[in-house]
């Protein structure tokens, strides 16, 4: 067998809107960098991927596919990595249920999800589709710390055009709701481990004992916390919010993150669509289970077993009457936040409703003030007090705004994210207890029957690395930097003990800010809104949520942002923007043929790649090629070239015509490298001859319905035709 060497870039295969994108941006990435000698490859981790690598004992010979993702898991560990990563989807069940469908109706004989795994062999299936949910790729890939900032082109070009936003008045309903006891936050005990060490958790109860989970083992330095969420005053608090929102007169919502935290938030989401409809529960429960109904699936799903049982739906409209009315995913489809459980995602949807003046979608169609109820008091202060300043000082103007760039706590699944192995809906009431090797009781928690009990980790090397980060970026750029660390926090404070050593070792503490996320929020606003910058160094979960928050609002958008990862072992993973796979933007394509999705995350990623290309293998062309990418994405934004969102403007497919002519023009025009030179002179002249009948070629299918094959995995016939529209353009590219 021939083996092909590594391509010296990977471009990762998603889903949804940049897999969209890529049918036609990476013909282009790929002719341009063969022009260097780069070869940019392919590896598939979409969610349909995914499903077929990890069944191939029901699939025929050819319709086997390798497993993409572990081999990028080892390559990220070597000084070798250049990956290019594009988001991709984290399925809640409703969307592993429909990718799996329709996979089996494109011939491959998956089995089905078992909801409900009853036989040994169910529960197999149940336990590899279980890996394949949720959150399974970013955790991989990440071996590395996470800087999220906006380049500084970007950032100018939201300053010099800046982007609308909603009003912000004092006496807006809109708040935040979270639990004063009984939640994650308040439960929380930690501790660092002085000697590496395996460990067990149990839960004892009056029956015996259980071994939740063995052998979990972590090296000396760990941080290792446990904390848990009582069910009953989740429950309680849950039911208080659904009355006080009712009587306050405005729309309902849960901001969650279902997709990361795969096994706490479902089910915590699974309590809210049981509390909001509790009578019917009540009246109706046993018939419901014996329909199948998990609520944690949301209503949607319940909906759909229930519709033959006028009873149960009647009840239900009968509930509904009597709630409060509900934040809308989609108001036209009847489509409400407790629909599906990954629709509505705390960090894309907090940020959209902050932005637009604290209003969310109701039911009628139009626009209302929300209570946004985030259960566990961890970080949701973060976006209550976002929504305190602006009620007392009005909304953001992004003309004048400084910026906010984050240094993330992330590698080796640090923190709540790498939890769900080790997270555990309690069965029966008793004692969880955490057991190092020695028979040290590391954590004891008294836990009822449904508490959500968990254990998070973060390694001593991540930390040093993500400190050692915060003080290189500080002295590069000068700007106040801030640890969003609460000191009154059982995990934070072990973070703390960290953090100080090395400053004063390094004699830089009084370059460094510690603040509770409530004050930090505060401090970083008023920073920014003085024209000023600041660095937010956070832990992952606020990684995540502040790289979509402060861009949202300084940009408009996360998808412009630049995400670089630098691996410990040296290699560079690129996350193109911040932000998710856009599902709206797939439903305008298939609908009008107009694709939004802007690509800048991925011409910023695509740029650094090549750089980083260029100093890792010290190779010149490289930098030439990623030199003039950057031209071209300051030609793309100068010129106005980003896609619009309306059907029969300019779109995705557009503005990549815009970047692949002004690369070819940089590409032209430099002097460091002649044949290239020689190479792109008649691409670009080409490509400005020919500007009228490419641009009208890429407009004139829009506004028609477009058929890409599929929505999980698309006909790569189908989708070259509707993203690669353009004779000429083809041609020219070749
Ligand atoms: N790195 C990763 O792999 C990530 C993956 N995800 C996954 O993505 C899916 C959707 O997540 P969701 O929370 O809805 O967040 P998204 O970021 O996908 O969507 C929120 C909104 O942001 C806007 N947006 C995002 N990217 C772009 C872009 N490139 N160009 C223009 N607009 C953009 C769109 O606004 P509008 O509709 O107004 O145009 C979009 O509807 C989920 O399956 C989630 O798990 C989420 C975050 C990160
Ligand atoms: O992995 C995921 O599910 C989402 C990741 C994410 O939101 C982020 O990294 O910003
Ligand atoms: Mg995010």
């Amino acid at each position: 067998m021939v083996t092909s060497p590594r391509p010296d870039i990977i471009y990762t295969k998603v889903d949804e809107a940049p897999e969209l994108a890529s049918a036609s941006l990476l013909p282009i990435i790929q002719r341009f960098a063969a022009a260097a000698g780069v070869s940019v490859g392919t590896k598939d981790i979409s969610l349909a991927g995914r499903i077929l690598a990890t069944f191939p004992d029901f699939l025929t010979e050819e319709q086997r596919i390798p497993d993409d993702l572990a081999e990028l898991g080892e390559l990220v560990k070597t000084p070798d990595a250049n990956v290019i990563k594009l988001p991709n989807i984290s399925a809640s069940v409703p969307q592993l249920v429909a990718a799996i469908r329709e996979l089996q109706a494109k011939g491959f004989a998956l089995p089905d999800y078992p909801e409900s795994p009853a036989t040994e062999d169910e529960k197999k299936i149940r336990a590899r589709y279980d890996t394949i949910k949720g959150s399974a790729v970013n955790p991989v890939l990440r071996e590395g710390n996470s800087d999220r900032r906006a380049a500084k082109a970007v950032k100018a070009f939201a300053q010099a055009n800046p982007h609308r936003m909603g009003v912000w008045s004092a006496d807006s309903k809109t708040r935040v709701a979270s639990m004063s006891g009984g939640d994650f936050r308040s439960n929380e005990t930690s501790a660092t481990l002085d000697k590496e060490s395996t460990a067990s958790i149990v839960l004892e109860t009056a029956n015996g004992e259980t071994v939740l989970k063995d052998g979990v083992s972590y090296p000396a330095g760990t941080v290792v916390d446990a904390t848990f969420m009582s069910a009953q005053a989740l429950d309680a608090f849950l039911a208080a919010e659904i009355e006080k929102t009712k009587a306050e007169g405005v729309l309902f919502s849960l901001h969650m993150k279902a997709t990361m935290m795969k096994v706490s938030d479902p089910i915590i989401f699974g309590h809210a669509v049981k509390t909001f409809l509790a009578p019917v529960f009540e009246a109706h429960g046993e018939a419901m289970a014996e329909l199948g109904v998990n609520p944690n699936q949301g209503l949607g799903a319940l909906l759909d077993k229930v519709s033959s049982n006028a009873g149960i739906t009647a009840a239900i409209e009968a509930c509904m009457a009597d709630r409060p009315p509900m934040y809308m995913v989609n108001s036209d489809k009847g489509i409400t936040n407790l629909h599906v459980p990954s629709d509505v995602i705390i960090d894309a949807s907090m940020p959209a409703l902050i932005r637009a003046g604290g209003k969310g979608w109701g039911p009628d169609g139009k626009e209302h003030d929300a209570v946004c109820v985030i259960p566990d008091d961890s970080y949701a202060p973060v976006y209550d007090e976002a929504i305190n300043f602006f009620k007392a000082n009005g909304k953001l103007n992004p003309a004048t705004a400084g910026t906010v760039q984050n240094l993330g706590l992330m590698a080796q699944k640090a923190e709540e994210y790498g939890s769900h192995p080790t997270t555990f809906e309690i069965p029966e009431d008793g004692t969880v207890k955490m057991v190092l090797e020695d028979g040290t009781v590391l954590h004891e928690h008294r836990v009822e029957q449904g508490d959500i009990w968990r254990s998070a980790s973060a390694r001593k090397a991540p930390i040093e690395d993500w400190v050692n980060l915060a003080i290189e970026r500080q002295k590069t750029t000068g700007y106040r930097s801030i640890f969003w660390l609460d000191e009154t926090r059982a995990h934070d404070a072990e973070l703390i003990a960290y953090v100080k050593p090395i400053l004063d070792a390094k004699g830089v503490s009084d370059k460094f800010e510690i603040m509770a996320p409530r004050d930090a929020t505060r401090a970083s606003l008023e920073t920014i809104t003085k024209g000023e910058n600041t660095i937010a160094i956070t832990g992952n979960v606020l990684r995540d949520y502040l790289t979509d928050l402060f861009p949202i609002l300084e940009l408009a958008t996360s998808a412009k942002m630049l995400s670089i990862v630098k691996l410990m072992q040296g290699g560079g993973l690129f996350e193109t923007g911040a932000g998710g796979s856009a599902p709206k933007h797939v439903q305008q394509l298939h609908e009008e043929n107009h694709l939004r999705w802007d690509s800048l995350g991925e011409f910023c990623a695509l740029g650094e790649s090549l750089k980083f290309l260029a100093d890792a293998k010290d190779n010149a062309r490289a930098r030439v090629l990623g030199e003039a990418v950057e031209d071209a994405t300051q030609g793309v934004l100068d010129n106005g070239r980003s896609p619009s969102r309306k059907v029969g403007e300019p779109d995705n497919r557009d503005s990549h015509y815009w970047f692949a002519r002004y690369w070819a023009e940089a590409l032209a025009a430099q002097g460091d490298d002649a044949a290239l030179a020689e190479e792109f002179t008649p691409i670009a002249a080409a490509l400005a001859e020919n500007e009228t009948a490419i641009t009208n070629e890429l407009a004139a299918p829009q506004g028609d319905p477009a058929d890409t094959g599929g929505y999980y995995t698309a006909d790569p016939a189908k989708l070259a035709s509707v993203m690669r529209p353009s004779a000429t353009l083809n041609e020219i590219i070749g």
